[in-house]
């Protein structure tokens, strides 16, 4: 496809069954439309060169051709082959490219660029990948998964997999993107389950669960009902593969407590989604018992972190909901379902104490909505003066979602 490309692709808050999604248990997911990431690819003037420019983590970086050259990527049927370890030759050759880069943020988001644009884009130079996103990154609201998930479409596109359809994406298409942005993912994380890179993909909400042969049993939930909720971000960092990796070692130490603790958050998904499939105000209390025994065995195989039981404990002693840690914790984000009768004024005070005393971030956002799009080159080329400036570092938030959130912007996104 020619240039430009503009991707993007959603967040997403985890309802039940993070981490026990791993191993295999059912867990639900729903899109977050308005905490999108966009990626928009353009020739550069140096046609020997290949460029990242990712101002959210300070990473602007240019290989060269010669560099590059020393790579020899396997083709897509090999890479799909090694689905449960990343390719240990290719991950050979692109070490030394990624040696200059500095922390686990910009090594991790070139790794997965490197990784995805080896295998799908073959030779092809004299291009720059800029993005940005309205999402906290690394918070638990699966920032990882939308930029695997942008950058697969995007490069899938520019590689000349992706072109069946131009006013819509088909199946076959999307599950290209889902297979490929689950590779980029496992690059950031090391083992994900495919639930976040799903939900950025197909959109709306899913029940999900990664069968023992790698497989995954997909059912997508169209209608996601509205649930009352307020998502708090504690702004605390942590690195979902650490805290993967922690559980994992949990396990070794502990299988036979913690393989039942696991199982239990599988059943609290199962019973979740029935729930969620008839949501109505008999319901929500059951709902809402659920996401509090969810995040008690989340924290119990130490997913939580003081600064997340702080909005637990606030929420506890208003008595104005129900909270839980979502994604993989460590610190990012948990939300509260609020309580029938939770009165706009302790929801304020809540959402105050909140953001003036601890210095959190509160949204109250609509989940649902729509996955993985892109804009025709032309819709780009005629509103480039708008989009290019947006991927600037100085660039704000609110105007990127102003200009570009697809059925806000009025840009014509093809989904
Ligand atoms: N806008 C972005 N620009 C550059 N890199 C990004 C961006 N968003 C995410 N990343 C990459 O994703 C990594 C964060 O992924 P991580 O899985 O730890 O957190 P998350 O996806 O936000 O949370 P969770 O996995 O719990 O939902 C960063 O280290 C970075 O490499
Ligand atoms: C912690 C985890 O379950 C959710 C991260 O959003 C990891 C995964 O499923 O890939
Ligand atoms: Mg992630």
């Amino acid at each position: 496809m020619s240039l430009p490309i503009l991707t993007s692709a959603p967040g997403k808050v985890i309802i039940f069954g993070e981490h026990s999604a791993v191993f295999n248990e059912p867990a639900i997911a729903a899109s977050v439309n308005s905490l999108r990431t966009y990626l928009l690819v353009t020739e550069t003037e140096d046609s020997d060169i290949v460029e990242l420019d990712f101002p959210d983590i300070g990473l602007d970086h240019k290989w060269h051709a010669k560099e590059l050259s020393q790579i020899a990527a396997p083709s897509r049927i090999a890479a799909s082959e090694h689905s449960k370890n990343l390719n240990p030759a290719l991950n050979a050759a692109l070490e030394p490219l990624l040696k200059p880069l500095h922390g686990s943020l910009q090594y991790h988001a070139a790794y997965c660029f490197l990784y995805l644009y080896s295998c799908l884009c073959g030779s092809r130079r004299g291009v720059k990948f800029s993005v940005k996103s309205s999402s906290p990154i690394g918070a638990g609201l699966g920032s990882s998964a939308s930029i695997s998930v942008c950058l697969a479409l995007a490069v899938g596109k520019f590689g000349g997999h992706l072109n069946s359809e131009p006013e819509k994406l088909s199946k076959q298409e999307l599950d290209f993107v889902n297979e490929w942005s689950f590779i980029g993912e496992k690059c950031i994380h090391g083992t994900p389950s495919g639930i976040d890179n799903a939900v950025a993909t197909y959109g709306n909400a899913v029940l999900f669960q990664r069968q023992p042969n790698a497989e995954t049993k997909l059912e997508h939930i169209l209608n996601f009902p509205q649930i009352p909720m307020i998502l708090t971000n504690t702004k605390i960092p942590r690195s979902t593969k650490v805290l993967v990796g922690g559980v994992q070692d949990l396990i070794t130490r502990q299988p036979e407590i913690i393989s039942p603790i696991l199982k239990a958050m599988g059943q609290l998904a199962s019973r979740g989604a029935k729930i969620l499939a008839d949501l109505n105000e008999s319901n929500l209390a059951d709902l809402c018992e659920l996401v509090r025994i969810n995040h008690g065995l989340l924290t119990s195989i130490g997913a939580s972190h003081p600064g997340l039981e702080v909005i637990k404990s606030l929420s506890d002693s208003m008595s104005i909901g129900s909270t839980k840690l979502t994604g993989a914790g460590g610190g990012g984000c948990a939300f509260t379902i609020l309580n029938q009768d939770a009165s706009l004024k302790d929801i304020e005070k809540f959402k105050n104490t909140l953001e003036t005393q601890y210095n959190y971030q509160t949204y109250t956002t609509g989940l649902g909505g729509p996955g993985c799009v892109f804009l025709p080159s032309e819709e780009i080329q005629q509103n480039i003066s708008v989009i290019e400036p947006l991927f600037k570092k100085s660039a704000n938030v609110s105007d990127l979602n102003a200009a570009l959130l697809p059925g806000i912007s009025g840009l014509k996104w093809v989904h």
